[in-house]
């Protein structure tokens, strides 16, 4: 099998898991996966897919700009630049962008500071917060309809080659080293926001 397929396949299945969880509402999010970092080039859903199903078109193949690096008739995803900005600024090897209803009302709730902060919750160690003061942040940032003004954005909040980052009433974008870590980044940012949420009615 060779890195392409590899790729493939486990960036597929990353989707597959993902769609599972309703994750994919009216055709939102995009993913991706490095597969070469020499040139940088990596897989991209294409644009405007039905993420919820399988099939031979799901990604393309782009370069470190988010342009196709073969001859295609697929378009890359309308968010390709901000996969760019999480390859060309870290080592990430997976990202991972989705419209949850959590994330989107926790963007708002929370937009006017820039960022949420989640402090004494187990799953932050999924971030590698391991120490009992530790503080997971995440960044909140606007949603600019001009895609490189949002990339230009959205480049500034990466810290660290693992991390999360919301768009405000958009969604999130998450990345690590595979698509074992970006999935497990997620669901634990997504398992966050739910419980802030229950917890906020709850103290109504
Ligand atoms: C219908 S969702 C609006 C676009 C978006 O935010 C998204 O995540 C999906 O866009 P793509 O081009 O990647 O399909
Ligand atoms: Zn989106």
């Amino acid at each position: 099998m060779t890195a392409l397929q590899d790729k493939w396949l486990e960036l597929a299945d990353v989707k597959d898991e993902l769609a599972v969880r309703d994750w994919f509402m009216g055709t939102s999010g995009n993913l991706a996966i490095k597969v070469a970092d020499e040139p940088l080039e990596f897989l991209v859903t294409a644009s405007g897919k039905d993420k919820k199903k399988r099939t031979d078109e799901d990604f393309l193949l782009v370069d470190a700009n988010g342009q196709p690096a073969v001859e295609t008739s697929l378009k890359p995803s309308a968010e390709t630049l901000l996969h760019c900005a999480i390859y060309g600024k870290t080592s990430a090897g997976c990202s991972l962008h989705v419209h949850t209803v959590a994330n989107n009302v926790i963007s708002e709730l929370y937009g006017d500071a820039g960022k949420i902060d989640f402090q004494g919750q187990e799953l932050i160690k999924a971030f590698g917060l391991w120490e009992e003061d530790a503080v997971l942040t995440i960044p909140i940032i606007p949603n600019h309809a001009d895609i490189p003004k949002l990339a230009h954005e959205f480049e500034s909040s990466i810290t660290a080659d693992k991390g999360a980052v919301l768009i405000r009433n958009h969604g999130i974008t998450v990345w690590g080293k595979d698509g074992f870590e970006a999935k497990k980044l997620l669901e634990a940012c997504e398992f966050l926001f739910q419980y802030q949420l229950a917890l906020q009615l709850h103290l109504k």
